[in-house]
């Protein structure tokens, strides 16, 4: 099946001269959610901005649905919702009345029958007709959701959708996320939160100074860069390690009260067992032992250097 985003060589330079996007090639499949994590001004905004027609690119294409974004832009933008980070709504008009316009300023026939469905969809309907002042931050956001929703998208942008928002609401808004999956649509959503990324996305792209440095599948990007930890609580404290446990990558911590066994890999995985068999050889007893493995947290650090 053809992407139905596809990304060529983009590049971007802004008026002043500088290197936003550095050359970036990405495909998106129908259905998949796809997190974009990067630090401040790594470039995602500019990104979804070049893909939703709203900025436009110094070099490379995009395409979406098949469509250029920039010779298409009207076929190309009647295919994408944008919810921005910033809440844009008139705070004296009904929930009703926001998401009702929304549609028709997108060219879409009146169809209050869907609009009825998406705000069920996002919990709204009892709050259809409150003004949008008289609503909590998190129902605000999701209007902002309803309004991109209303005129019937393939592909849906939310660029940081739970900034500052506590834990509950965040949970709210995955399980949103998670409802609009499972309707077909096509999400790209950009954060600072990797618990986030973990939590929803199938696909993970890092990007950082303009540059795309790895998009993978979540689960794969854990097994391959995801470090294991095994920790050996012991029975007696030591002070320093035995020679015999010199060729594995075990380090002594607690004050000597703990071993722990750092592994990538399955073969790695696999020398547990020798290692637990030394240790049973030197009489070195140990009275719990847990696993952990490294979060994507982890992993962002390592290839950006700093924390998202
Ligand atoms: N209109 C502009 N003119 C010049 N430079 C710009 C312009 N817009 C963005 N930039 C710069 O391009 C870089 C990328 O910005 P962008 O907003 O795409 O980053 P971001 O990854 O979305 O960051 P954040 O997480 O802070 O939203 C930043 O260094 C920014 O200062």
């Amino acid at each position: 099946m053809a992407p139905i985003i596809s990304i060529r060589n983009l590049t971007k330079t802004y008026g002043n001269g500088f290197k936003a996007l550095k050359g970036v090639n990405l495909e998106i499949e129908e259905g998949e959610i796809l997190a974009l994590l990067g630090p401040n001004g790594a470039g995602k905004t500019t990104l979804i901005s070049i893909v939703c027609g709203l900025v436009n690119p110094s070099g490379g294409q995009v395409l979406v649905g098949g469509h250029d974004v920039v010779k298409d832009f009207r076929q190309t933008r009647a295919m994408i919702g944008l919810v921005p980070q910033e809440l844009t709504t008139d705070q004296f008009e009904t929930v009703w009345n926001t998401v009702t316009f929304s549609r028709g300023v997108h060219g879409k026939k009146e169809d209050p029958a869907h609009i009825e469905r998406v705000l069920k969809d996002l919990s709204l309907w009892e709050k259809r007709d409150n003004m949008m002042r008289e609503l909590s931050g998190g129902m605000k956001r999701r209007v902002m959701i309803a309004k991109a929703l209303s005129y019937e998208p393939r592909i849906l942008f939310l660029d940081e959708p739970t900034a500052g928002v506590d834990v509950n609401l965040r949970r709210e808004m995955w399980q949103v996320v998670e409802r609009l999956r499972q309707n077909g649509v096509t999400i790209i959503l950009t954060t600072h939160y990797i618990e986030e990324a973990e939590e929803i996305a199938d696909r993970v792209g890092v990007i950082n100074g303009g540059e795309l440095l790895l998009v993978e599948a979540k689960t794969a990007l854990m097994k391959k860069l995801g470090r294991k930890e095994l920790r050996l609580e012991l029975t007696k404290p030591m002070a320093a390690l035995p020679d015999a446990l010199g060729t594995y990558n075990v380090a002594l911590a607690e004050n000597g009260g703990a071993l722990i066994y750092e592994y990538q890999g399955e073969a790695e995985q696999g020398r547990i067992a020798t290692l637990l068999g030394t240790l049973a050889a030197q009489g070195i007893e140990y009275r719990d032992l847990s696993t952990r493995q490294s979060s994507l947290e982890d992993i962002f650090v390592e290839l950006v250097g700093q924390r998202a």
